[in-house]
């Protein structure tokens, strides 16, 4: 039987960053991917890194008559992230203490697990350590004709189909079906969203799922909500999707039908009944040092059940790493105020409370907002649409912000500093920043408080 002290299921996020600081550090190490086409994981693969990248290419401004070329971006992105794979599988697959073994693991006991490989073999790795980062999949609702059309796609083969559809109905008005309707309306696809929720970007703020709405309605993407998708039938060349929208029965046709409806804990199949780990609705159970109730397992990222983001992967092995290396000390507690960027165009970033939160909780607070019109570098940038909004409470401590501008995803991370090392607001109202950039937004922003 194979041997080491740390072995991983799954190449994401958290895996890769642990078992590269183990692997320095001289640890053994046995790195278990399932496909040889996922080192690195989700989001350099299918999620994250594609997205953008696409995403970034449909937002270029078109140059005279050339319209954005969505297959060229397709091939392009295929070169991208297929070095990007490679770079992630050296990285860590060169180093001495490293073994990285492609097959699918699951669990015989808590120390032990079987790998089957792609020609039917398998292998047993016993494990000192066991880390599981299996990441998550796709939520394909039960409803009928759905996932056997042959119009349906995920996000993950939608990334990869170098046909740009021309009708394309997204299941789902959440990050990816907000993200993708943005990005394939950009490349020139006709877009419809259905969302069951009554309510358009029911977590946010009204005042900026409006200005969202607002955009989009300019854009031409339509939004449809309180959305019950009954059936789906291929009829030639196209699906036909029946709901009902507010009760009452509608038809759709697309050529491409995304299904955007959530993410789930990848832990079928991993024999977890054969430990003594839990699992709950979510994922599994973990304690906030991510242990489960196996003493020597650890789970990082999406199969944890919280909040599924690279950058919350990434911390999650900051945790472990300090249990491991350090002092232990670093919990999901340093997670509970973390940025969300939703990368719409202009894009929308969020951090800690808005408005409407600040009052439900009674917290007094003071309020600025600026346009990002009134930004130089939005114009240059040629996208002034949008606004910054910032919320300081009694001690002039930042509460949270939003902000719908070009740059956001960038410029709330100077915010995310600001409200972890509790800086007041009058630092940053007054830091001298580069000029012109969206950054300096802040200057004026802040200057509004007084
Ligand atoms: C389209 C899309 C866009 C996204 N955009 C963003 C974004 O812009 N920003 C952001 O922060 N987040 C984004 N996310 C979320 C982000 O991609 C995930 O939260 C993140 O990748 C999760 O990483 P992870 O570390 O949990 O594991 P993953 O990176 O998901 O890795 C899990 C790995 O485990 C492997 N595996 C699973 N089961 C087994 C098994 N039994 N044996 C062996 N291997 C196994 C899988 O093949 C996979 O490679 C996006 C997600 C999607 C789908
Ligand atoms: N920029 C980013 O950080 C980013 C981008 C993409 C994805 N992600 C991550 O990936 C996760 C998964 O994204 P997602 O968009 O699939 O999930 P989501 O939870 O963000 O949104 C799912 C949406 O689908 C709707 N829905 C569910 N079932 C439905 C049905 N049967 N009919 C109609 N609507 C239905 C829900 O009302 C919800 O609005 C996100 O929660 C996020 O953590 C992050």
């Amino acid at each position: 039987m194979r041997e080491a002290k740390n072995v991983f299921i799954g190449f994401g996020k958290a895996a890769k960053t642990l078992a590269f600081k183990l692997a320095k550090a001289g640890e053994s190490v046995v790195m278990i991917e399932g496909s040889d086409q996922m080192y690195g994981g989700t989001c350099i693969n299918i999620a994250c890194i594609p997205s953008k990248f696409l995403y970034t290419l449909s937002t270029a401004p078109v140059v005279g008559t050339q319209a954005r070329n969505y297959k060229q971006a397709v091939l392009s992105k295929r070169g991208l992230i297929g070095s990007l794979r490679m770079k992630n599988l050296h990285k860590i697959a060169d180093l001495p203490a490293v073994t990285v073994l492609t097959g699918w693991a699951h669990f015989d006991d808590d120390h032990t697990v079987t790998v089957s490989y792609a020609n039917g073999s398998s292998e047993q790795v016993h494990g000192e350590r066991i880390f599981i980062n299996t990441g998550a999949k796709a939520i394909m609702p039960a409803i009928p004709g759905l996932a056997d059309s042959k119009f349906t796609v995920t996000s993950t083969e939608m990334l990869d189909q170098a046909r740009l559809p021309k009708q394309l109905v997204i299941i789902g008005g959440g990050y990816i079906g907000l993200e993708f309707a943005t990005t394939y309306q950009q490349f020139g696809a006709q877009v419809t969203i259905l969302d069951r929720k009554t309510q358009f970007m029911a977590r946010d703020e009204r005042e900026v799922a409006q200005a969202v709405h607002d955009q989009f309605d300019q854009a031409g993407i339509k939004v449809i909500q309180d959305a019950q998708v009954l059936q789906v039938t291929d009829a030639g060349t196209q699906a036909q999707i029946s709901a009902t929208v507010a009760g009452t029965p509608q038809m759709f046709t697309a050529d491409t039908i995304l299904v955007a409806t959530g993410r789930a804990a990848n832990i079928a199949n991993l024999g977890l009944e054969k430990t003594t780990i839990q699992t709950n609705d979510y994922g599994i159970v973990v304690d906030d040092h991510l242990r489960t109730d196996a003493t020597n397992v650890w789970a990082m990222g999406d199969v944890r059940g919280g909040a599924q983001f690279t950058f919350i992967s990434l911390d999650d092995y900051r945790i472990v790493y300090d249990q491991l290396m350090g002092q232990g000390k670093r919990s999901l507690q340093e997670q509970a105020t973390v940025p969300h960027t939703v990368f719409l165009n202009p894009p929308l970033s969020t951090i800690g409370l808005n408005e409407e939160q600040a009052t439900a909780q009674g917290i007094n607070y003071r309020v600025a907002k600026l346009p990002a019109a009134a930004m130089p570098k939005a114009h240059i940038l040629g996208n002034s649409a949008g606004y910054l909004k910032a919320l300081v409470g009694d001690d002039d401590q930042f509460l949270g912000a939003t902000l719908f501008c070009v740059e956001a995803h960038e410029v709330i991370n100077i915010l995310s500093l600001a409200m972890h090392q509790h800086v007041p607001y009058q630092v940053l109202r007054d830091q001298i920043f580069a000029h012109p950039t969206m950054s300096e937004a802040l200057n004026d922003l802040l200057e509004l408080l007084g």
